[in-house]
């Protein structure tokens, strides 16, 4: 699935102050590539993960998404451009703290058309055995992975993932990496993942730098390295 973003501008009002949260912001994500976004904070990271994965508006530009155009969309399109192809991860897991584990990814699994088998996606993440356990009773990483397997039963094209080690240490944090790239490889998912790690641009094939709403540099990484050796910052 090609992502191609193509001069886009994004701001915010804030009182009498014009935020420009993405400035003439352009890229291009070739299918199957795990992508990192680096940047300071505030500088249009996660409003460009959200533009790509049709969560916001833009105003000017274009984002074509496996040659569709989301500027054009309807907000009816926009949702189903949603559901189908994008998978949401963030830091803070964002379960539901009265469902159990399988009942948090079937939420998942209930908003795709042809979503993945509930025992395989819990064997997958590692979390099978826990399956009827409520998100108080799992350690971060843990929580961690159910939103993966949440994110990945709907079966979708990418996982826009904002953050997805803030909150872990080191160890666990390497632990969710490597399962990121395992569902890159075995599903052949794009994965974008949000970071402030610097390291983790290493094990992605393609980094991207953004400062003040630009995106100031793109570039691959020939030989991107493993999870378990990335640099932890
Ligand atoms: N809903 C909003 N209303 C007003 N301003 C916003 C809103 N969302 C983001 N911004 C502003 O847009 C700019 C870009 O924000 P964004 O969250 O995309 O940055 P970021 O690089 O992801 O930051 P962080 O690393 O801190 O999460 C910032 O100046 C932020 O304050």
């Amino acid at each position: 699935m090609t992502i191609i973003v193509n001069d886009v501008n994004k701001t915010y009002a804030s009182g009498e102050v014009t935020i420009h949260a993405l400035r003439n912001a352009s890229l291009k994500v070739y299918d199957h590539k795990i992508v990192t976004i680096l940047g300071p904070s505030g500088s249009g990271k996660s409003t460009l993960l959200n533009v790509i994965g049709g969560i916001d508006r833009f105003e000017s530009g274009t984002i074509k998404v496996a040659s569709q155009d989301l500027s054009s969309m309807k907000d009816s399109d926009l949702t189903e451009f949603r559901r189908n192809y994008a998978g949401f991860i963030f830091q803070q897991y964002n379960l539901i703290p009265t469902l159990t584990v399988e009942e948090n990814i079937e939420v998942g699994r209930e908003l795709s058309k042809n979503p993945l088998d509930m025992k395989d996606t819990l064997e997958k993440v590692g979390m099978y055995d826990k399956k009827d356990k409520f998100p108080y009773q799992l350690s971060g990483g843990e929580q961690q992975r159910v939103a993966i397997a949440r994110a990945l039963i709907k079966n979708p094209k990418f996982l826009l993932c904002d953050e997805p080690t803030g909150a872990l240490d080191e160890n666990t944090g390497k632990k969710i990496l490597r399962l990121l790239k395992f569902v890159n490889e075995t599903y052949g998912t794009t994965v974008l993942i949000i970071t402030h790690n610097q390291g983790i641009g290493e094990m992605a094939h393609t980094v991207i730098k953004m400062s003040s709403g630009e995106i100031v540099e793109t570039y691959d990484n020939v030989s991107p390295i493993e999870p378990e050796q990335v640099k932890w910052a």
